[in-house]
């Protein structure tokens, strides 16, 4: 009997998967060997070095990009091969994104871009999602912003808007990229919390790249990658814990 990954409790799998830039001497292997599981409802945390492969560990689980070598499951199914249209839908019913560079839509104000992956998806949120769209903009302190379109936001307020946009849906499985990087510290540990609300009461995975000790020490699970591999994987950990580890790879490095 074949064991498929939603059996373990998994969300996303990858096995053995490689990435290489470039051919010849010149190839850089951004990803060597990779094999990883992320578990439902649990909040992981990449860390490592610039260069080490988060970001292209990041893509390739969220089928943005595709591997040189290994194989990429969504829930059971096998995305590595999927044609394009299968792997957008897919990915719009139960991926949510939140990037360094929001992408938000400049002429939609800010209750437009939170809904935009209902109206990508052709339906109109449910009462019980339409609560929870509140509840996240009331959490995030966007309440009062929901008219304002992104250029009348600060940085930080985009920030949130992107963050309220990839929860609205209650994908699966959400990847954020440093979604603490333009926030002060007050609001960033809100953000955190909410990250960590919805792995724990929705059951969402969260997968996040940061390069801050304290961000990471929210999350369930840490990952460490060097040099395209993952050199570390731990639970949670407080950020004097975190923070001693970087410290010794880098001494290593
Ligand atoms: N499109 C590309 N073409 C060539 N090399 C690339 C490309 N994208 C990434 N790389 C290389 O792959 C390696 C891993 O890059 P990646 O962006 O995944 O690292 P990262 O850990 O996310 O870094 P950072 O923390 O600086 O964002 C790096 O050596 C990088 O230069």
């Amino acid at each position: 009997m074949q064991i498929h990954p939603s059996d373990l409790g998994l969300i996303a799998r990858v096995t053995n998967l490689g990435k290489r830039y470039g051919t010849g001497p010149g190839a850089v292997a951004a990803l060597d060997d990779v094999s990883l599981g992320l578990r439902r409802g649990e909040f992981t945390a990449i860390m490592g070095p610039s260069g080490s492969g988060k970001s292209t560990l990041m893509h390739i689980m969220a089928g943005l990009d595709s591997p040189t070598s290994g194989r990429v499951w969504l829930g059971d199914t096998d995305i590595t091969d999927l044609p394009d249209g299968e792997l957008t839908v897919l990915r719009r019913r139960r991926i949510g994104f939140v990037f360094q560079s929001f992408n938000l839509v400049p002429t939609l104000d800010v209750r437009a871009n939170v809904l935009l992956p209902f109206e990508l998806d052709g339906r109109r949120p449910s009462k019980d999602e339409q609560a929870w769209i509140d509840e996240l903009l009331d959490t995030l302190g966007l309440a009062a912003r929901v008219k304002h379109r992104p250029h009348e936001l600060s940085g930080g307020q985009q920030q949130r808007v992107a963050i309220a946009r990839a929860l609205a849906t209650r994908p699966d499985l959400v990847f954020a990229d440093e979604p603490t990087g333009n926030l002060d510290s007050r609001t960033g540990r809100e953000v955190l919390g909410l990250l960590a609300t919805a792995s724990s009461r929705t059951g969402q995975s969260i997968a996040m790249v940061t390069h801050d000790p304290v961000a990471a020490s929210h999350a369930d699970r840490i990952l460490f990658l060097a040099d395209g591999r993952i050199v570390r994987d731990t639970s949670r950990s407080t950020p004097e814990e975190i923070s001693s580890y970087m410290l010794a790879m880098e001494a290593a490095a």
